[in-house]
């Protein structure tokens, strides 16, 4: 599925809350779609299932347009399914009852043995005859899942579906969840507000601020090469230093790097805090910038270390649990260039 320059304006002309999209979106592959609260994810994701129409731009599957300059699908015409927060099951249905709604175009036996193949998909056989009511949140949210996957579509949408789900629920359930969607070989956009989430799980991300994707890609490639400072933000924790480049290279407080825009240009240099490097600085013999630990904070299998440099900034950098760096030691820093992004402006 292609999404090319989309627009979609609510409320009036001067309310464009989708602007200039472009995304693509790959068979077997899930894509979450990441971003501030009213950057227009839900309203992209309704353009796409057709309950919202594009003022401008194109949405095209399989090579079809589904929305463009004269062109609005309807809805139940377009090859899409479409799980929202809130489940919306049937609650007069039971689960066979509510995945079959969709395939009422099939014969019985096909619709059967697809009904059953869908809830197996989701591992809910034992549970086929029951009514919502009696299905908790995390099954229903399973129903809600084969009954969209039931009639194949080449595309399904995800609105935030585990936001209402305890934490150990919507992980076991996002796992699965991604599993039965690249086995089905759908191209699959899934709204999520979990950064952590997005970049375990999903193969693709793309960010959105304001109306438009910022930037899309591999999870590695967005966290180790973000292309903004509000781009690095959203996928966790960044030191912006702001720059000017001189003899090709940008220098901060922690050293300097290579940097490949225009000589004299402002960028400013974004550094992970796994790229800061704490060394033990002896007698203040060791290279590079010197600081010394103001806080050791372990979390887990890292430990955050915040660092007072020797000019007075501070910033944060996470090591190994194992890193022997303890609140008051003097230290010398250096930079990774790995967890180094020099972006413009
Ligand atoms: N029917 C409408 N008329 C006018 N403006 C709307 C309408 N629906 C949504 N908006 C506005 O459009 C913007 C984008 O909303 P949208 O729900 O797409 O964002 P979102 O990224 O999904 O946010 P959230 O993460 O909070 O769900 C918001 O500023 C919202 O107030």
């Amino acid at each position: 599925m292609t999404i090319t320059r989309a627009e979609v304006r609510l409320g009036g002309d001067d309310g464009a809350v989708v602007r200039g999209c472009d995304l693509s979106l790959r068979a077997g592959q899930v894509t979450a779609l990441l971003g501030p609260s009213g950057a227009g994810k839900s309203t992209l994701l309704r353009a796409i299932a057709g309950l919202e129409r594009l003022h401008a731009g194109e949405i095209r599957s399989d090579g079809n347009v589904w929305s463009g300059p004269g062109v609005h699908l309807a809805p139940e015409r377009r090859r899409c399914g479409v799980v929202f927060q809130d489940y919306a099951l049937f609650p007069h249905l039971t689960a066979i009852q509510n995945v079959a709604f969709g395939l009422r175009h099939l014969g019985g036996d096909e619709r059967k043995k697809r009904v059953m193949e869908s809830l197996e998909a989701v591992e809910l056989t034992h549970r086929a005859r029951a009514y919502p009511h009696e299905l908790s949140g995390g099954e229903q949210q399973r129903v809600a899942l084969a009954r969209a996957l039931a009639p194949e579509p080449s595309v399904m949408l995800l609105d935030e579906p585990f936001s209402g789900l305890d934490r150990r629920l919507r992980a076991d359930l996002s796992a699965m969840t991604l599993d039965v969607l690249r086995r089905s070989g759908t191209a699959s956009l899934i709204i999520t507000h979990d950064a952590e989430d997005a970049l375990a799980s999903a193969d693709e991300i793309a960010l959105m601020e304001r109306g438009i994707i910022i930037q899309s890609g591999t999870p590695d490639a967005l966290y180790l090469a973000p292309a903004s400072e509000s781009a690095a933000r959203m996928l966790g924790d960044a030191e912006a230093f702001a720059s000017r480049v001189e003899g090709g290279k940008a220098s901060t407080p922690l050293g300097a790097v290579a940097a490949p825009q225009a000589e004299g240009s402002a960028v400013t240099v974004l550094v992970r805090p796994e790229g800061i490097l704490v060394g033990a600085d002896g007698a203040g013999g060791g290279r590079g910038p010197q600081g010394h630990i103001l806080a050791r904070r372990p979390a887990g299998p890292v430990v955050v270390l915040l660092i007072a440099l020797a000019t007075g900034e501070r910033v944060t950098a996470r090591a190994p649990v194992s890193h022997p760096a303890q609140a008051g030691d003097a230290v010398s820093l250096s930079l990774d260039p790995a967890f180094v992004s020099v972006v413009s402006g």
